[in-house]
Order: C-alpha cells, then sequence, then structure tokens
C-alpha cells in the first residue's frame, strides 16, 4: 500500500508505481493512496496517481469546502453546555436567531492536521447527508486550532437519556423508534455512490426532537466503504464496547450488517429499558459476545414474537444471516400495523400477542 502522506516525495512515488505498486490499494478506512493525496493536498502526486488511474472512492477530496459559517457568527460564551462525548463538549448556542447544537472539538484532535483533515472530510461528507431520521448538519466554524461544528438542536436528547429517564418503553413507542432509526440508517446504508457504515450505533448517538422523531446523529466514526461491502477493517478500540458486532471486536473484516447488530442491541434495550449485563464491563460484554455467542435474554413476557425473531435475526453470529435495514423496515411495520389493530381491539399495552 503505498501510504502517500509517510512517503511524501513524487519522485518515490513514480518508482512505486514503476514497480508495480497497486495505486487503488486500500487502507482500514477505505482510503487509496489518491485519497491520502487529496488529504495532504499534494497536487503533484494527485496528477501522478490519477494519470496512471488513481481513484478516490471517498468521493470528497480536501478542496470540497466544508460549509463555513463566520465566527463571529455564534457567541460562544453565551452558550449553554449540553453534552460532553469522546471529542468535546456540545454546547446550546444560537446562529442566526436559531437555537443549535455546537460540538467543539478538543484542541489535542483538532491541532493533528492529518486528524483535523480526516474529521474535515467526515464532515463534508454529513455535510451532503438529508434525511428526517438523520441530524442536520449546518456547517463548521473555523477558527485558528479551535474546530467547531452546528448541527441542528434537538431539544430532548438522546435515547441514551430517554431510557435511563423513562425506563421500559411500552411496545407501539419501541417499535415507531425502531422504525425512525432503521430508516436513517437505511438511507445511510444505501447512499450512493458509496454506501456509509455509522459504525457507533449507540443510543447515545440516536436523539430525540420536539415532535417526538428519533434521528441518528454522529459520523465522527462513520466511514465510507464501496459497495462491496467487505474487506474493510477497523481496530476493537473503536466504537462503543456494548453494541459491537463480534465481527469488529475480533477485528475482523466487517461490512454494513455490523450497524444491524448495534441496531438490534438498541431495540432490545428499549423493551428492556436499559442495557442487560450492567453489572459486567462493557468489554467483557463484547468479548463473550464475539467468543462465546452471548446474547441478551427475551423474555416472552416483555418482548412480542416478531420482535423476539428480528432481533434474533440481526444479531446473527454471521453477518451475512443479518437482514438489511430495508428488510428490517418491512418487518417492523408490518409489526406496527399488528399493534394497531390490537389496539384497535382495545389490548391493554402489557399484553400483546402477536
Ligand atoms: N444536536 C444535538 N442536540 C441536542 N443535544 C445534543 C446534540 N448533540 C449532542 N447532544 C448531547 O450532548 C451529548 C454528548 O454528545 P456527543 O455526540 O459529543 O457525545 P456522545 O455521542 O454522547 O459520545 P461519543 O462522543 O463517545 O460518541 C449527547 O449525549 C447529547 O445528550
Amino acid at each position: 500500500m503505498i501510504v502517500v502522506a509517510e512517503i511524501g516525495r513524487t519522485e518515490v512515488i513514480s518508482l512505486l508505481i514503476e514497480k508495480g505498486a497497486d495505486v487503488n490499494s486500500t487502507d482500514r478506512w477505505g482510503r487509496t493512496p489518491l485519497s491520502d493525496a487529496h488529504g495532504i493536498e499534494h497536487e503533484e502526486i494527485c496528477k501522478i496517481l490519477k494519470a496512471h488511474g488513481g481513484i478516490d472512492p471517498m468521493g470528497l477530496d480536501s478542496l470540497t469546502p466544508c460549509y463555513e459559517i463566520d465566527f463571529t457568527e455564534v457567541n460562544m460564551k453565551d452558550g449553554t453546555l449540553i453534552g460532553e462525548g469522546a471529542y468535546g463538549e456540545v454546547y446550546l448556542v444560537k446562529w442566526r436567531g436559531t437555537e443549535v447544537a455546537a460540538k467543539t472539538i478538543r484542541s489535542s484532535i483538532a491541532s493533528n492536521e492529518m486528524v483535523k483533515k480526516t474529521f474535515l472530510k467526515e464532515l463534508a461528507l454529513w455535510q451532503k447527508l438529508r434525511h428526517p431520521n438523520i441530524v442536520q448538519f449546518l456547517g463548521v466554524l473555523r477558527h485558528s486550532n479551535r474546530l467547531i461544528f452546528l448541527t441542528e438542536y434537538l431539544c430532548n436528547g438522546s435515547l441514551y437519556d430517554i431510557l435511563r429517564k423513562r425506563g421500559r418503553l411500552d411496545p407501539p413507542t419501541a417499535v415507531a423508534y425502531a422504525l425512525d432509526i432503521a430508516r436513517g440508517m437505511n438511507y445511510l446504508h444505501q447512499h450512493k455512490p458509496h454506501a456509509i457504515i455509522h459504525r457507533d450505533l449507540t443510543p447515545r448517538n440516536v436523539l430525540q426532537d420536539e415532535a417526538g422523531h428519533l434521528k441518528v446523529t454522529d459520523f465522527g466514526l462513520s466511514k465510507i466503504v464501496q459497495e462491496k461491502d467487505f474487506g474493510y477493517k477497523m481496530t476493537g478500540g473503536t466504537g462503543s464496547y456494548r453494541y459491537m458486532a463480534p465481527e469488529v471486536y475480533r477485528r475482523e473484516s466487517y461490512g454494513k450488517s455490523v450497524d444491524v447488530f448495534s441496531f438490534a442491541l438498541i431495540v432490545h434495550e428499549m423493551f428492556q429499558g436499559g442495557p442487560s449485563n450492567k453489572m459486567e464491563t462493557p468489554e467483557k460484554v463484547a468479548d463473550r459476545r464475539a467468543y462465546e455467542d452471548s446474547r441478551p435474554i427475551m423474555s416472552s413476557y416483555i418482548y412480542p414474537e416478531p420482535i423476539r425473531m428480528l432481533l434474533r435475526e440481526c444479531w446473527h453470529k454471521n453477518p451475512e444471516c443479518r437482514p438489511t435495514f430495508e428488510d428490517i423496515i418491512v418487518q417492523l411495520e408490518m409489526i406496527q400495523q399488528g399493534l394497531q389493530l390490537k389496539n384497535g381491539m382495545g389490548a391493554c399495552c402489557a399484553c400483546y400477542i402477536l
């Protein structure tokens, strides 16, 4: 694999190509040498790679500007802190008279040029996404070595907060929420020209708007994959262990179905009111799922049979046996119709027999 950022010299790159190096080999992020060259804005190397058939599967080069917002348009000092994640703090701020969320990226991350560039590429991708179940990206505030970006503000917080406050959800609500997440995820997986794998789908990365709809957010860890979606790897340290697919934990090749696995665990939590195996560390949980094939328990009292069947398929140990989000949506819509029929017949929430 030609790592342009490390080699950096045109004559060395030319020599490697002459010696037969593959100009379109990909690294674990799905980046080719041309993606790499775009990242460091090396025009000369870009030209050489393109002349030899190099492509950039990211479909984005660093020259694609993220939507930039003048730093003076947002008064960060008047912002209210609403949360904190792995990358930094999140504030509620006003921008052009509208309440929006400002996500600040720690200076330790933002000051590293390579990381910053990769991050800006992720944001350039997010900028292109438009779907009712995907949190809307608004733009980037760039200011010396600080990196802050704005997204729409979702006043009801995350699904994690909702489950902590409300506990177990009734089946119609859980199914409606599952449909929201599945629709957002299906949009990402069917993204053209390349599918987008979220890779860190967790209750914290699902937010609720004023109307009660859920939206998927946080693409800091998501990566573009080629349509033939096997062959990429990520380290076991990436993403949240509690929702991690076994193949990711075992550091094997993975595809879109890692998100289906995480989705199943989120749906399980909605019926249960929180995570299972709370006493175990997330890493231990992931380890047992990966090596002992352990899965959460589903009592027939809480989980309607069609939901149990769906979850078993979604967290199947063989990634190829897991359904796509398109299939999941069809199944959930049928389950929803079944629940509505039961409701119409006067059944109470506690006694759904599907
Ligand atoms: N657009 C938003 N609207 C409202 N609240 C938000 C928004 N984005 C984030 N938050 C709140 O801020 C918290 C932190 O968000 P952030 O995305 O930084 O981290 P996280 O998803 O919790 O964790 P990680 O960074 O590890 O993925 C969220 O849990 C949520 O409560």
